[in-house]
């Protein structure tokens, strides 16, 4: 987006010391406001007769405006700014998570029991029969989120110490919500064959194994060998989290816009590992004319030098093997779909699309096109961005997902519990709220996880998805476990 909004991702605290009369705190809110920022909180620290001592918490735009915002304050006439906190960095501070015991250990009676000597009868347990693993140690519910930090959001290669954060958020995420105790597993390699060795070699302890952020088109070649080589499921969020989130907003998009998966032309821009995935999902539901579309221009039949991914895209898609640019291909389309890069198109390529068009523009954090812009044209737009309307997120997914796979103990994750966690996140969003601002239901809507949790466990059970899972155990792990004793 060209104008950035300020966004809590950029929110800071400034202590200020201003003299003390009637308008001083008022004259710092107004300074504040005319930078463009907007005040969150104010707080009085200290005061006496001559001077008051204040926190101001104000989202910004960027670090950028947060300086310009520091530095309008500075200029101001008996204000002093002592210190300026990010609250960001703030809440990173020792990171986002940990780990807790979950029996109590007070005395040598408890001790005994949950470490040695007792405990190696339950190792010996496990020893001669392996399966017990997942009832008596932590496997049953946990999930390693594993990343070489090649393709972390949209920042690229930042490796994997910096890959953290976002690998705790993934893990905090698991938990909040689905009850999934994931933890982040970051290596120091981004050699295939040692990450396919190195998983294979931790996967005991786990339950799943969710890569993340790991480049295309390696990530497909280390996913299908793992799969393939492992009996717990492996999925990878970027793929597989967002190709289901995108199936199930475009499902109620078209709902909105009274066509069918059969008959729209769509046109995918990057075909890396989220917009490989996600062509394929929706030509599984029936989406016949496809364009795909990488640096290199639209994939077609003869284009060189692609690897085999692209080149299966290239031999799939494209019915009428176009070779033109973005802005030709998706002249007379009717949905776009945006994983790629910022600013690739304008309104005014956007206003050349079908009628009642589709836009989900997610490229993270700035669109493939300003959805101010392409909502003037589009009937319905979407991005990855919180301060937007239809923000498609793979958390949508993931947390529901795995809470259902590792409730049935599943062994491998299919394209069936793909398109069934779809359509359980579509069918969320009631007739009664679908709107074009409403196609896809909030983050924090608590029917989501227990509704994809659902189809996934019916999908592995191979009964027919509850219709109400609300009303269903949420989680097996709710149930007492039968026959350890
Ligand atoms: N909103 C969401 O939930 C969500 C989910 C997944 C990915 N994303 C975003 O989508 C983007 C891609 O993610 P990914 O995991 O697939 O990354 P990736 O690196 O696997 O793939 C990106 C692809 O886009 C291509 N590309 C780069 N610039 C391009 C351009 N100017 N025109 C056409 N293609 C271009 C690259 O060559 C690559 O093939 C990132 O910005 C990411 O943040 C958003
Ligand atoms: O994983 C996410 O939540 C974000 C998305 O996958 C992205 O790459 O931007």
């Amino acid at each position: 987006m060209t104008t950035r909004l300020p966004s809590a991702g950029f929110s800071i605290t400034i202590r200020i010391a201003v003299t003390a009369d009637a308008s001083s705190i008022g004259r710092l809110t107004t300074c504040v406001g005319e930078a463009g920022a907007i005040v969150t909180a104010l707080d009085v620290v200290d005061s006496d007769p001559t001077r008051v001592l204040v926190d101001l918490t104000c989202d910004t735009a960027d670090s950028a405006h947060a300086d310009q915002v520091v530095k309008q304050l500075e200029d101001q006439d008996g204000v002093d700014v002592r210190k300026v906190s990010d609250r960001t960095f703030l809440l990173h501070l020792g990171g986002k998570i940990e780990v807790n015991s979950k029996v109590a250990l007070r005395n040598r009676d408890e001790l005994s029991r949950a470490y040695t000597p007792g405990v190696a009868r339950v190792c010996m347990a496990i020893a001669e029969n392996p399966a017990d693993a997942r009832r008596l140690t932590i496997k049953r519910n946990t999930v390693a989120v594993v990343s070489d930090g090649s393709a972390v959001l949209g920042l690229g290669n930042i490796g994997p110490a910096a890959a953290m954060p976002v690998m705790e958020g993934k893990a905090a995420l698991f938990k909040r919500f689905g009850g999934v105790d994931a933890w982040p597993v970051v290596l120091d390699t981004q050699d295939t064959d040692e990450i396919v060795k190195i998983v294979k070699a931790i996967a005991p302890a786990y339950g799943g194994i969710n890569l993340e952020d790991i480049a295309a088109p390696r990530c497909f070649e280390i996913e299908a060998r793992l799969r393939e080589q492992l009996d717990i499921p492996v999925f990878h969020d970027d793929q597989h989290g967002t190709a289901i989130c995108v199936l199930a907003a475009l499902t109620n998009a078209l709902r909105v816009v009274g066509k069918r998966m059969q008959d729209v032309k769509v046109v995918v821009s990057g075909a890396g590992a989220a917009g490989t995935a996600i062509m394929k999902l929706l030509m599984r539901q029936g989406v016949g004319d496809i364009i795909a579309y990488d640096r290199k221009g639209a994939l077609h039949r003869g284009m060189p030098d692609l690897n085999p991914s692209m080149q299966w895209l290239a031999d799939h898609t494209n019915k009428a093997n176009y070779s033109g640019d973005l802005p030709g291909a998706i002249a007379g389309a009717d949905v776009f779909i945006g994983v790629s890069a910022p600013n690739l198109l304008t309104g005014d390529d956007i206003a050349k699309m079908a009628d009642k068009s589709i836009v989900f523009a997610m490229a993270n954090p700035d669109p493939e096109v300003d959805p101010r812009e392409a909502r003037k044209h589009a009937a319905v737009v979407a991005t990855g961005r919180s301060d937007q309307p239809n923000q498609i997120n793979n958390v949508l997914a993931f947390p529901g997902v795995f809470r259902g796979m590792l409730d049935v103990s599943a062994e491998e994750f299919t394209e069936e519990m793909a398109l069934a966690a779809a359509r359980a996140i579509a069918d969320v969003v009631g007739e009664d709220k679908l709107n074009p601002t409403v196609i896809i239901p909030s983050v924090f809507d608590p029917r989501v996880t227990p509704a994809v949790a659902a189809a996934i466990r019916a999908v592995v059970r191979g009964v027919p998805a509850p219709a109400n899972p609300a009303a269903t155990p949420e989680s097996e792990l709710d149930q007492a476990p039968e026959g350890i004793f």
